[in-house]
Parts: structure tokens; sequence; C-alpha cells
């Protein structure tokens, strides 16, 4: 292959008369411009040739496409690459050249066939597949809407109002469900589907199989009434889920168009469409961060150093608390065998208790077995010693955060555990070192960061000290991977990435309130600009108990830049904790849902007399735009002060830690991301002129002011030497 080209097809024409194109461009057979123009010169050829009766298409290597490459959307928002005359590939290329073509193609699936593979399949006149295979419309995901004609095909394959749950929620059917709903004509053995598919293109120029355009099918939409209620309350549901995205009813309105006026009006409006959304500003973030977080596992330094994970067979795990026993199920989920310590027999009890309601849980709902469940709960042993802990690979502390109680723990796992076994904490904000400071295993003493619920959060901050060795960084990775989370590795610090970005947040809202500005106006703008939920129903949920906490250990690290509030020591001494004890910030009823409390005037009075601080008038006018701009621009600082200190290497994994770790919305592309759509500058302004008025909570750090003088964007790497790691 051409370096500087990105895949091509093949073509093999066989004695039977048919012509296999395969799709070649590892690792997923992404649908390049290369593989597109290559596909439509195959064509070309395959039509003209007089040897050739028939169509194959299928994927090399298992995998027949995992959709049009993604990054070519990046370069033609970039502007890198001119976009191809609106519809040229969907109409002129997979619709005039393939699918009217006068020899018939059939589409030989294995394994993957997404977003433009699916499109491209269901242009041919049939498909086959093997029963592993994944078919699905995953473009609204990515921000873009599915584009090779896939808003006209699939309704008219499966129905509209399937066609609309896979594309509206993204997710993939196995093969024989496509099956059974029209997608798929056959399900066949891998070694079968060639000769199967040959057969099949045969069967169709001999009549002998049925020769159809998925595009002029209409058996299966529904009445023209009908469809348009399915599609009005398919509007009111994105409206609802996805308020601050444009392209989800952007597709809709293509699928509605070919409903209404036809499929090949259709395809035009899905042109037009598909052309216009590659320039948001939700789909540029969203598929920065498609690349972002399949970049957290590339670590320099570490993951190219041509070391392979070691096997790990074994994992036990010290407390089996809420996180305790979150990761645990996580671990056997993925059929790890774990030990789980507790200090006594009731405590053990309860934390094996925990594990077994999670798993329960996924039996009631359907999405585990009996028997899976039965199997997954024998992989969990408990235990009161560390007899056991001789012949594990990992261990994971996860008992409260307590240092001293932790360096016991630390120091008793190196007499227990084998010399190999790598030694990790679930530690939130307390620095590794202190914590192996009472061991000389510090090159195998690393952070585990599972968010809560463990079993069910996708992040997972991988903590590395200045002494932990690449070898158990790149063995976590792998752990990480097996569990399905996405790791981000960072550097050792009070907080790390995501507790240091997070609690700015809380803090800021705190400050706001003390100076007259409404906290429940403050939770509406936030969740309106698209975290799951506003600062302070956020305090209440977690809990006040782990607020104190968190915020004793920033008081004590960063004095300087901790604004100190004493709205929540305050509830707490009034036995008001949160959602757990029914009062917080909220009031909350037998169902747990939140309704505001007038009481909380009162709270706040009584801190606002103690930190002498005054109504700001301004502060009580904010407007939602002001609103967001003082709760995330000193998240945006602390994220600066991260980057620059090394802890994370890459902006971009900064981006995937707030998104996992905090709810940052995607769609804005993550904390950095957002900061620079939005510009250094600016919020260096900002920043600045708020320190001047409310203090060094909101001074900028140097990072940003050196950047923001310049107008340079943050996300830009930082010098090697500075790094950390
Ligand atoms: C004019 C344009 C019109 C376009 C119309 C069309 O309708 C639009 C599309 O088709 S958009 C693409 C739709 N497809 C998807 O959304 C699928 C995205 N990919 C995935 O979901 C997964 O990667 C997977 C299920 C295909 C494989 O998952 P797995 O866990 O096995 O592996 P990774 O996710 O780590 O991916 C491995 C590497 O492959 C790269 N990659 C995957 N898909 C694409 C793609 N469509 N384009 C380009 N690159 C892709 C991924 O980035 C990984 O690369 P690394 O370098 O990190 O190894």
């Amino acid at each position: 292959m051409d370096s500087r080209t990105k895949g091509k097809t093949v073509m093999e024409v066989g004695g039977d008369g048919v012509a296999v194109i395969t799709l070649i461009n590892p690792p997923v057979n992404s649908l390049s411009f290369d593989v597109l123009y290559n596909l439509k010169s195959n064509y070309e050829e395959a039509l003209s040739r007089n040897d050739v009766k028939a169509i194959v298409i299928t994927g090399a290597k298992g995998k027949f496409s995992g959709g049009f490459d993604i990054s070519g959307f990046g370069e033609i928002q970039k502007g890198t690459r001119k976009e191809p005359k609106v519809g040229y590939i969907s109409i002129d290329i997979i619709t005039d050249l393939l699918e009217a073509a006068r020899k018939p193609s059939v589409a030989a699936i294995d394994g993957l066939a997404l977003g433009g593979g699916l499109e491209l399949s269901m242009a041919c006149h049939a498909r086959i597949s093997t029963p592993g295979a994944q078919l699905g419309l995953p473009e609204l995901q990515l921000g873009v809407i599915p584009g090779f004609g896939g808003t006209q095909r699939l309704p008219r394959l499966v129905g509209l109002t399937k066609a609309l749950e896979m594309i509206l929620t993204s997710k993939p059917v196995r093969a024989e469900e496509g099956h059974s709903l029209g997608l798929i004509d056959a399900v066949v053995p891998s070694a079968e589907l060639l000769t199967t598919a040959r057969r099949w293109a045969l069967d169709i120029v001999e009549r002998r199989k049925p020769w159809i355009s998925s595009l002029l099918k209409t058996d299966k939409l529904p009445p023209l009434g009908e469809a348009r209620e399915i599609l009005k309350f398919a509007r009111g549901q994105t409206r609802k889920q996805a308020p601050n995205m444009k392209h989800p009813l952007m597709c809709l309105d293509a699928l509605e168009t070919g409903i209404v006026s036809g499929p090949r009006v259709g395809l035009e409006k899905e042109a037009e469409v598909g052309s216009q959304v590659i320039s948001l500003d939700t789909t540029k973030g969203l598929i920065h961060v498609f690349f972002s977080q399949r970049g957290t596992v590339k670590v320099p330094g570490v993951t190219d150093r041509g070391l392979m994970p070691r096997k790990i067979k074994k994992v036990a795990i010290i407390g089996g608390g809420l996180m305790g026993s979150g990761i645990a199920t996580a671990l056997i989920l993925s059929s790890y065998p774990v030990i789980l310590k507790e200090v006594n027999e009731k405590f053990l009890e309860a934390g094996i208790g925990r594990v077994k309601a999670n798993l329960q849980s996924r039996v009631r709902k359907g999405s585990m077995s009996k028997e899976k469940f039965e199997k997954t709960m024998s992989l969990l042993k408990g235990s009161l010693d560390y007899e056991s802990f001789r012949d594990v690979d990992m261990v994971i502390e996860a008992v409260i955060e307590n240092i001293s109680l932790k360096q016991q723990i630390f120091a008793d796992l190196e007499k227990y555990c084998p010399q190999h076994c790598i030694l990790a904490s679930n530690t939130s904000t307390i620095d590794l070192n202190k914590i192996g400071e009472r061991t000389k295993s510090q090159d195998r003493i690393v952070g585990a960061h599972f968010f809560s619920p463990a079993h069910v959060m996708p992040l997972l901050e991988i903590v590395r000290t200045n002494h932990t060795s690449a070898q158990v960084i790149v063995d976590l990775l792998d752990v990480g991977k097996k569990i399905k989370k996405t790791p981000v590795v960072v550097g050792n610090c009070t907080g790390f990435a995501v507790n240091r970005m997070f609690f700015p947040y809380t803090q800021a809202a705190m400050f706001l309130v003390e100076r007259g500005a409404d906290p429940y106006l403050i939770d509406s703008a936030v969740s309106k600009f698209g975290m799951p939920m506003g600062p302070f129903r956020l305090c209440d949920l977690v809990g006040f108990g782990v607020a104190i906490a968190t915020a004793t250990q920033f008081i004590e690290n960063f004095p300087e830049r901790t604004y100190k509030s004493m709205i929540i020591p305050l509830m707490q001494e009034d036995k008001r904790a949160g959602e757990a004890t029914r009062k917080g910030f909220y009031l909350y009823d037998d169902k747990r849902k939140a309704k505001p409390d007038p009481e909380l005037k009162k709270y706040i009075e009584k801190a606002r007399s103690i930190s002498g601080g005054n109504v700001d008038p301004k502060l009580v006018k904010l407007s939602e735009k002001e609103i967001i701009e003082m709760t995330f621009f000193p998240v945006v600082n602390e994220a600066c002060r991260v980057f620059a200190e090394g802890i994370a290497v890459k902006a971009a994994d900064l981006d995937i830690a707030a998104i996992m770790g905090m709810g940052f919305p995607p769609y804005r592309g993550g904390i950095m991301f957002w900061a620079d759509s939005i510009g250094s500058k600016y919020i260096y302004s900002r920043l600045d002129e708020w320190s001047k008025t409310y203090g060094d909570f909101f001074k900028p750090c140097a990072f940003l002011a050196e950047r923001g003088s310049k107008g340079a964007p943050l996300s830009a790497p930082v010098e090697q030497a500075r790094s950390r790691l």
C-alpha cells in the first residue's frame, strides 16, 4: 500500500464469474476516500468486464467495515481536504453506480458493519453475514448522520420504528436479530460466508433469488399519517434527551423527507444535511472525543517501549465498602478471580452482599442469566487475613481515606504478597508516595482510582508516581481494557486529575451563593449547559461527609486558592448531609425527588457572616452564561495547572477525564477543547478581573496567563521538560 494512501480495495474475478471486492484498511476497514474511490474504479471495471456476472463485497481479516473513516471528517473540518461534491459518494457512487447496476451485488459481512459499512451493504442486493456480525448506524454518536443512504435504506429494510431506534440510540444489532428484521438475508458460519455470498449473487443473476433494491422497497414503511406521528414522537423525545444538539433533529428531517417525498429526494436531503452537520461545534466536539478516548491508552515513554502486559490471574481487594464491592463486581464480571478482604465477618458479609446485589440487579433487568450470576459469584472469595494473598498478582486497596491506615496496609501487603504483585490504591485524593512510605516497593505502587459506582462508571484514573514502573502501568492499562474501562494515566498529587478539576467547580458554586446567587438557578443553568446535574444537587448525591473530607485535603494542600465555605459544615452540624438524610441543598421525598428548601437561606446567611463576605448585587443577577463562566472557568484554570505540572500528558486526556469523571457534556469536547473553543484570551481576562474583585480563588495560573496573553490554544502540548510523566 502506498504510504500516502489510506487503505484500498482489491478485486479478484473467479472462474464462476463473480468479482470479489475486498475492503482493506486496517484495523477496521474504514471507508477512507481512497477506499471509496478504489471501490468505484473496481466497480466500473467489474461492470464493464464480460467475464463478470455479479459482485460480492467483503472486508479483509474478518471485519466488513467500521464505517466511513472518521479522520476524514476532521480533514474536512480543518480544511485540509475538500469535501467531495455533496451527494457524490452516496448518490453517484453508492446509489447510481452500485445499487442501480445491471449486475447484482451481495455483501458478505463478517464482524463489523457499522455506519458507512452497513450503508454500503444495504445498497447491495442481498446481505449474508456470520453469526457474530454487528450491524449498526452509530453516526449520531459522532455528531454526524448516517450518510451513505442510511437514513433512506434502513427504514425501508427494517421498518421506521426499528430504524429510528437503531439510529437514535446508535446501538448495533447482532446478526440473528438483523436476520429476523430483514436486514440480513442469511446467517452462515464464517467458513461458508464467501461461497454462500458468491452463490447468492449468481442465484440473483439466474433469477433464483430476488433482485432487491433496498431504496425502492416500500412494504416495511407505515402509511404516511402513521409515519408522521412516529416521527413527531421521535422529535419530541430527541428534543428532551438531547436539547443542545441539532444533528439528531436534522437526521429526522432527512428520514421524513424520504418518506414524504420519496427516496431520491430523501437521499438529496440526507446529503445536504450530512454536509451541514460536519461543521457544527457539537460534531467537532464528539469527533474529538472519539479519538481522544482511544488515545488515552497511548502513553509516551510507557506504551511505546514494546512492553507486553503480564497476565493478571488473581486480584485481591481490601475493603468491601461501596468502592471495594463495586471494583470486585467489575473484576468478576470480566472473569477475574477475586479475594475480598475485610476486617471482620460482619463487614465481609456486607461486602459480599453488595457485590451480590450489584449482580442481582442485572438479573432483575434481564441482562444476566441466573446461571451466569452463579458462575460470576463463584469467582469471589472472602477473607479476613492476608494468607490467601500469597499468589495474587494485583491488590487494590479500597479502605477509607485515612493515611496511617493505608500505610499499615501497604506495609502488610509487602510482607504477604509475591514480589511481582502490583500494589494499587483506590484513593481519590491522597499522595501515593505517602501511602507507600513504609514500604520498599515504590516501583509497584500505583493508583487505581475508580469512580462510584465502580462497576458502572467508565473511567479508571491510573495514577503513576515517579517510581511506578512502566510495566505496572502497562499491566493496569490491560486490566482496565479487560474490565471495559477507559483508563487515563495521570501523575501523582492531591486529587489527581479528576478531583482537582472537580473541586473548583463546587467551590465556585459555594462562593456564588454566599455572595447572593440563587443555588437553584445555578443548578438549572449548569444542567442546561449539559451536566447531568448541578453542583448543589451533586453535593447532595455524594453526601456531605465525602464533600468535607475532600475539602479538607484541598485546604491542606492548596490553601492559597481554596475558597473556605462553611455552608456544608453548617448543614452537616444540623444533621442534614445530603440525599441520604433526605435534606441537603434540597429536600427529598420518598421517591428521592428533589425540591428546593426555603430553609437553605438560613445556612447561606450564617456561612456568609462567618466568611465576612457581602451580597454582591452583580452576582445576585447573573445570567446563565455568566453562571457557566464563573463555575467552569475556575475548572479550566485548574485543568491548566494539572496540564502544566505534567499530571496529565495530553490535554485530550483531561477532556476524557472531565467527560467520564465529572459528567462534562461530551458534545462540548471536554474541558480543554471547550476552553479553546471560547479562547484562552477571554478566559484569562475574565478570571483576572474576578480575582481582582473576589480574590485568589479566581487567580489565573501562570500557564493560563502565558497562553492567554498570546491567545494561544490551551491544549497545545507542554514542552517535554516540564512534563512529569
Ligand atoms: C462524506 C462522508 C459521509 C459519511 C457517511 C457515513 O454514514 C458516516 C460514518 O460511517 S461515520 C463512522 C461510523 N462508524 C462508527 O461510528 C464506528 C466507530 N468505531 C467504533 O465504534 C469502534 O472503533 C469499533 C466497534 C469499530 C471497534 O472497536 P474496538 O474496541 O475493537 O477498537 P477501537 O475502538 O480501539 O478502534 C481501533 C482503531 O480503529 C480506529 N477506528 C475505528 N473505527 C474507525 C473509523 N470509522 N474511522 C477511522 N478509524 C476508526 C480507532 O480510532 C482505533 O485506532 P487506533 O489508532 O487508536 O488504534
